[in-house]
């Protein structure tokens, strides 16, 4: 892994982004044995709503792909759910933030409130520019709302005098998932949420 990371100058920092690396189980140890005081940088979301765009996007990809509902319980009458079925799985902050925090202390892990990253992108990113220890360059100057996309977008893309919203995968309209399972997945995830405020101090809010 460090091998395959590019060099730096004095000043550069060198950034990799891969939303495997939180829930896959030899990770933690692998980052320690590159770097013991890289940074960390987790964005997390409601786990309900993650899970549905989880599947959102396997079914994008996926034609015939069984129902959320059937996939995410073992057994739909008895409401038991499936836990690892991946969109489940991931979810389970607290569980995956453990086996982190045997490698890591917290002050070198950062949580983006994925919520907020929408609500308020420059609120977030000033968090994120602060724990990276760099200038706050980045403003709600940078943003703006797009109507149509109904996410913010930058006003600026880098190089380029035109705005610059995600693409087409991001910010996409969910599958529709009975109201009854989404309780059944907000009463399942409740506790683990609640070990996650705990671990991390933050209250996210989640229902
Ligand atoms: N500004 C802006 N524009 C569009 N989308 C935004 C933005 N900020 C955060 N998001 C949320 O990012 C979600 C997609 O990110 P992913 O986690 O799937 O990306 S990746 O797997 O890391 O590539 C995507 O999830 P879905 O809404 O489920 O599509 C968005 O809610």
């Amino acid at each position: 892994m460090g091998s395959m990371m590019p060099k730096a100058l004095d000043g550069q920092i060198v950034m990799e982004k891969t939303p495997r690396y939180f829930v896959t189980v030899e990770t933690p140890a692998r980052v320690r044995a590159m770097s013991r005081d890289v940074k960390l940088i987790v964005v997390v979301r409601d786990p309900v709503t993650r899970a549905i765009s989880d599947y959102t996007q396997i079914a994008s990809k996926t034609p015939g792909i069984s129902s959320f509902e059937s996939l995410a319980f073992k057994n739909r009458s008895s409401g038991q759910v499936n836990s690892l079925w991946s969109p489940i799985y991931i979810g389970l902050y607290a569980q995956h933030l453990e086996r982190w925090l045997a490698y890591f202390p917290l002050s070198q892990i950062h949580f983006v409130h994925g919520e907020r990253l929408v609500s308020d992108p420059a609120f977030e990113l000033g968090r994120v520019q602060d724990f990276l220890g760099l200038e706050r360059i980045i403003t709600d100057k940078h943003f703006y709302f797009n109507k149509t996309k109904g996410f913010p977008c930058l006003k600026k893309a880098e190089g380029s005098a035109e705005p610059h919203c995600l693409g087409k995968t991001k910010g996409r309209t969910h599958v529709r998932v009975e109201p009854e399972v989404i309780n059944n997945l907000r009463d399942f995830y409740h506790p683990h949420n609640l070990r996650f405020y705990q671990m991390t101090g933050m209250d996210f809010r989640w229902k």
